[in-house]
């Protein structure tokens, strides 16, 4: 008999998560098909809980991930360092970003036909994901690392007392967005080193973004060309740049994704490159804080297995 191990974070989109589990558990009660659902207790949980139940190596189970891109992270992460690195891991979202399930081009929305796609798969579907080493540490991550700007603004959006009440109103990407103008106002300009093929220096980048598929901040496509499924990841640099010339540059990032083309911006695509900073900044990964540092990252592609139904 199958079972579904659901690792579910109820904090994720303020509610939506809890509300979409809801929905998965009556629908499996209904339809006689076991399953437990782990909650995650506090931050980090979604990686022990995941690396627990892969450890089990039970053949007839799917494991299926409820909550936002913050807790799928940790999942994936929980997974690959358990003994059986390839376990797959279905994804129900519930978070309030939702940029996985975006650049995945995710149809379904509906929690519960979701829930019956995923039981009806025979394989996992393969997708990129990256991953990120400095001196010492390795880690997975599904949308994107960003040093500077973004990250200034994730940090501002996390600490700000309005993201409670705009996600509330199903209006979070609004709260990132109102957190934009703050962060336009405090961010300055960085050195940053990128080494691919070649060698290029930056005196001043103000936006760095290493990305897995085209989407960060709860849909804006910083690089529209990524895909999770070319074994590439893409960075976009854009330097510093200010008043009017700034928010032209927004719009285009906003409607046609024609900011790519623009002379202050940079972008490659490639298997592996490093990053290097050099006065401490914001960074995030997948929307979660990775602090204020001087970054030496390296990057590179990897894959996982994902119960997924996508073409
Ligand atoms: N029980 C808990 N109490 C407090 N924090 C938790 C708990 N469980 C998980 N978390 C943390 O909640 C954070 C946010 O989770 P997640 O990213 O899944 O949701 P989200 O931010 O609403 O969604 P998205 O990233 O898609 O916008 C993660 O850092 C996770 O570690």
């Amino acid at each position: 008999m199958e079972k579904i191990e659901i690792i579910l974070n109820h904090h994720a989109g303020n509610g939506r998560a809890k509300r979409a589990c809801k929905k998965v558990t009556n629908f499996l009660q209904t339809e006689n098909i076991y399953y437990e659902v782990h909650l995650t207790k506090c931050d980090g949980d979604g990686f022990r809980i995941a690396k627990q139940i892969a450890d089990l190596n039970q053949t007839n189970a799917k494991i299926v991930v409820i909550g936002g891109d913050g807790t799928l992270n940790q999942a994936v992460n929980g997974v690959k360092n358990s003994n059986y690195p390839n376990t797959a891991l279905g994804y129900i979202p519930g978070g309030s970003g939702n940029d996985f399930c975006r650049g995945i081009k995710m149809k379904i929305k509906d929690p519960v036909i979701l829930m019956q796609a995923i039981l009806s798969l025979q394989q996992p579907r393969v997708i990129d994901v990256g991953q990120v080493s400095g001196a010492k540490f390795s880690h997975y991550f599904i949308n994107n690392i960003g040093i500077g700007f973004d990250a200034s603004t994730v940090y501002y959006t996390n600490h700000s007392e309005r993201k409670e009440l705009l996600n509330n109103l199903g209006m979070g990407t609004l709260s990132y967005f109102t957190n934009l103008l703050k962060v336009i106002k405090k961010q300055k300009s960085f050195g940053l080193d990128v080494d691919d093929s070649q060698h290029k220096h930056f005196d001043n980048a103000y936006i760095v973004v290493a990305t897995n598929h085209p989407y960060f901040g709860g849909g804006f496509a910083i690089d529209p060309t990524a895909t999770p499924f070319n074994h590439h990841l893409n960075l976009v640099v854009v330097k510093k740049i200010t008043g009017l010339t700034f928010v032209k540059l927004m719009i285009k990032l906003l409607t046609d994704g024609s900011h790519l083309n623009d002379k202050n911006v940079w972008h490659i695509e490639e298997d592996q490159f490093t990053l290097k900073n050099y006065t401490a900044q914001h960074g995030q990964m997948d929307g979660e804080e990775l602090g204020q540092h001087e970054f030496d990252f390296h990057f590179q592609t990897s894959q996982h297995p994902f119960w997924l139904p996508i073409d």
